[in-house]
């Protein structure tokens, strides 16, 4: 049974919320949420509640979804070789086809546990109202199949949903200009859609703290990081694997006027209650220079 200390803390966190809650009220943010960070059923159902929760409080939660390592395990399983360059998987026509049932499994999945809950969530890929309309990706000018580059994203469906008090939940898939189906990186998608709803914040959960300098070194993560250092990490080549479309897409979105940008560890319980509303900021920040920090 619970002591009164243990009640009294509890107490004060809400009330350490408050100021937070009032500042974020019916303000959009978008939730990347990484294949890497879902590998658990326990570890989804926390994200989700904290997901619920913001909703529940007022805010107004747009999930962008991976799924990755998903993919990757069902290419093995059908026996097709996978493969990535700068953070892209290569897609030809059956590994599209492949990508596209698992991500709509994944999207099922996740609308399935907000309801669970008692919020209101749909489930759509970028081809639903044509929310995602893509062009071919090129690599360094090199053909990688169908992947495509976000080229607008219509808001629509999307602003009918948050009006009708559900929670949108998107796969990463879009169409081009001859209705053809592409393969959209996820940390691209958040972006995109973060921008062009004009987000508050967008938070990327994966299953790392944040940026590090070396990751190989835990002692080098980075708490915070202005436009220009992260360009510089780049640029020095501090940054690998799926780390790189991420790390991009948020020097874009900060770059486009979202405020708070954040790379979090989607594996540590609550990371989205306790860098939304507590005064510790988790993971990494990402940030235009004198631009404030997210808990000031
Ligand atoms: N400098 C770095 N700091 C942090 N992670 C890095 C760095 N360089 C490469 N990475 C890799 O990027 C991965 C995160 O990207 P990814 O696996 O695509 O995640 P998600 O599926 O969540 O989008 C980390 O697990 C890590 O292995
Ligand atoms: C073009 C491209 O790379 N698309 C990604 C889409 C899913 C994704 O991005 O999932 P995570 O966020 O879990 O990495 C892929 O096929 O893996």
């Amino acid at each position: 049974m619970e002591n009164m200390d243990q009640i009294f803390i509890k107490a004060q966190t809400l009330i350490e919320a408050l100021p937070y809650i009032q500042k974020f009220n019916n303000k959009k943010v978008v939730v990347k949420y990484g294949g890497s960070a879902m590998v658990d059923g326990e570890l989804q159902h926390n994200v989700i509640k904290d997901v619920a929760l913001l909703k529940l409080i007022g805010m107004q939660p747009i999930i962008v979804h991976g799924g990755g390592k998903e993919i990757s395990s069902w290419l093995s399983k059908v026996g097709k070789d996978t493969k990535f360059i700068e953070g892209l998987r290569v897609t030809d026509q059956d590994t599209m086809e492949i990508a596209e049932m698992v991500l709509n499994k994944v999207n099922k999945g996740l609308v399935q546990m907000v309801q669970q809950l008692g919020v209101k969530a749909v489930g759509i890929s970028g081809k639903d109202g044509a929310t995602l309309k893509v062009e071919k990706k090129l690599v360094n000018g090199r053909d990688i199949g169908y992947v495509g580059d976000i080229t607008s994203v219509n808001t629509e469906l999307i602003d009918t949903l948050i009006a009708n008090d559900f929670i949108p939940i998107i796969a990463p898939i879009g169409l081009d200009e001859n209705y053809d189906t592409y393969n959209i990186n996820a940390d691209d998608a958040a972006c995109a859609v973060a921008t062009a709803i004009g987000a508050e914040k967008l938070a990327f959960l994966t299953d790392i703290e944040g940026v590090y300098k070396d990751p190989e070194d835990k002692s080098t993560l980075i708490s915070v990081l202005t436009l220009d250092e992260a360009d510089d990490l780049i640029g020095d080549g501090f940054i690998g694997g799926g780390m790189l479309p991420k790390l991009k897409n948020c020097i874009d979105a900060v770059k486009n006027g979202v405020t708070r940008v954040h790379i979090l560890d989607g594996r540590k319980e609550h990371c989205l209650l306790l860098e939304f509303f507590t005064n510790r900021g988790i993971g990494t920040a990402i940030i235009n220079k004198g631009g404030l920090l997210d808990n000031e």
